[in-house]
């Protein structure tokens, strides 16, 4: 005989209540009622439950007042709010006083089915070690990152991460997913500074237009899992309306369609631009950045993490070295010291770079400082003009200044291992401008 789950519903709404209940019970659950945070917190102590769900309003406190209380007491249980239609607030407070996700009223069996499905997974599940992927590092900072990242797996919270190039966002991101209750379904993402800006719209929600073959979007393919949308910024702000709108009502429309599809879908959104500044420029939606930085992580730049610097590159080696089936090769210790003091634009990205450099450079299976091919510390700015001792260049004057235009984009692209957006901002434009002198300067070939 296999024991039913339990899930316990508080709510002073009889009808609401009665309602979610029988739901439950049709979803071969069985269902405990409270009417206020009294009962509940009776409840709680007498029975053992796999999920629990509040309403936000109670006679005798809130739902964020039960939250709190579960988090406290019964670490563990998965506990979901049910918020009034519209209110964003709630919805935002809920998760980020620990609910692991919310149910927005008229609930709807659609709404109701995948969060219970989550919610019993969760209750059952220890979080799994099935990845090959590591967050390499000892140093306080990446430990407590990497305890962020075991408890946003545990929630169906938007999660907004910020850090450099290189950083491990989108690593972090697939952590989040594959230590999630998500893990056994897809984990989509989308860089967007790597796509043209028009096509984001098409790309995320899908597109059904006459005279042209209808396209599922990435919110379809990650149906059930995660989507990981990289430089949001990028995000044009008419797709920034429809995306605020796939966060509140969890629906979407194709692009050319008004067909709405429910989608379940959590949504990890990163930026290595300065947020504060693209919201003060009118470039992104406050009210959208409000929705997706319900949980925020920081990524550290590679120099504040300096001491895990000979762990990460000897890890990084070692993988590497396996991949291809070749002997490890050890630093000497001048190398793993200019290492360590080198400043990283491109941080653990630029970091692999080398190494893979080195590993062909090497011989003897050793790795010295000249195997890196360390950039030389930046001279003072120059404008290049010097470069003449009368100080005027041999050629006429928009030909040298495009030669060193050049010259500076593609050494910025070798930096960084030819990722456009690390380029763009080392050279201190964005990433349009790049992408446009590119063009301009007949760069432009699939440097991505
Ligand atoms: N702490 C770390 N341990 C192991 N590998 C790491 C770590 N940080 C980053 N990496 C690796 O460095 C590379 C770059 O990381 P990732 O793509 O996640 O960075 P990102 O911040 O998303 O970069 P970008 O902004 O350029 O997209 C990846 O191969 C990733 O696996």
């Amino acid at each position: 005989m296999t024991i039913k789950p339990s899930c316990l519903v508080v709510d002073d709404e009889t009808d609401l209540r009665e309602l979610i209940v029988l739901t439950l019970q049709r979803m071969g659950i069985h269902a405990d009622s409270a009417s206020d945070l009294d009962d509940a917190k009776y409840l709680l102590k007498r029975n053992s439950y796999a999920l629990c769900l509040t309403d936000m309003r109670l006679p005798d406190g809130n739902g964020l007042d039960l939250v709190r209380h579960i988090n406290q007491h019964y670490a563990g249980l998965p506990v979901a709010v049910i918020t009034a239609y519209g209110s964003a607030d709630n919805a935002v407070s809920a998760l980020k006083a620990g609910a692991f996700d919310y149910l927005t009223k008229p609930i709807s069996l659609q709404q109701l089915r995948p969060l219970v499905q989550a919610a019993l997974r969760l209750s059952k599940s220890e979080p799994s070690n099935s990845s090959e992927l590591t967050l390499l590092g000892n140093s306080a900072k990446i430990q407590h990152i990497r305890t962020t990242i075991e408890k946003l797996s545990r929630s169906q919270a938007p999660v907004h991460i910020k850090g450099a190039v290189g950083t491990g966002k989108a690593l972090a991101a697939e952590l989040i997913h594959m230590n999630s209750t998500r893990e056994h379904a897809p984990f989509i993402s989308l860089n967007c500074s790597a796509v043209d800006t028009d096509a984001i719209e098409a790309l995320l929600f899908g597109c059904k237009k006459e005279s042209e073959q209808e396209k599922t979007g990435l919110f379809h393919e990650a149906n059930g899992g995660t989507l990981f949308i990289d430089e949001v910024t990028e995000i044009p702000l008419v797709t920034q309306v429809k995306l605020l709108r796939a966060i509140q009502d969890k629906k979407i429309t194709k692009l050319g369609s008004s067909d709405e599809d429910t989608i379940d879908v959590r949504l990890i959104t990163a930026t290595s631009q300065n947020m504060q500044a693209a919201m003060d420029n009118g470039l992104f939606r406050q009210d959208l950045y409000y929705r997706l930085n319900v949980i925020e992580l920081i990524m550290p730049a590679l120099t504040e993490i300096a001491e895990d610097i000979p762990l990460i590159a000897s890890h990084l080696l070692e993988k590497r070295c396996k991949a291809l089936n070749v002997i490890i090769p050890s630093f000497d210790s001048q190398a793993l010291q200019a290492l360590s003091q080198y400043k990283f634009p491109g941080n653990v990205r630029e970091l692999e770079n080398i190494l893979e450099r080195a590993l062909t450079l090497c011989t003897h299976n050793k790795i010295s400082v000249s195997d890196l091919s360390l950039p030389k510390p930046e001279k003072s700015k120059s404008t290049g003009l010097e470069a003449n001792p009368d100080g005027l260049p041999d050629i006429a004057l928009p030909d040298y200044l495009e030669t060193i235009e050049k010259q500076a984009i593609i050494n910025a692209l070798e930096k960084t291992g030819q990722n456009k957006t690390a380029a763009a901002k080392l050279l201190g434009v964005s990433f349009r401008t790049l992408r446009y002198r590119l063009s301009k300067l007949g760069l432009s070939k699939d440097q991505d």
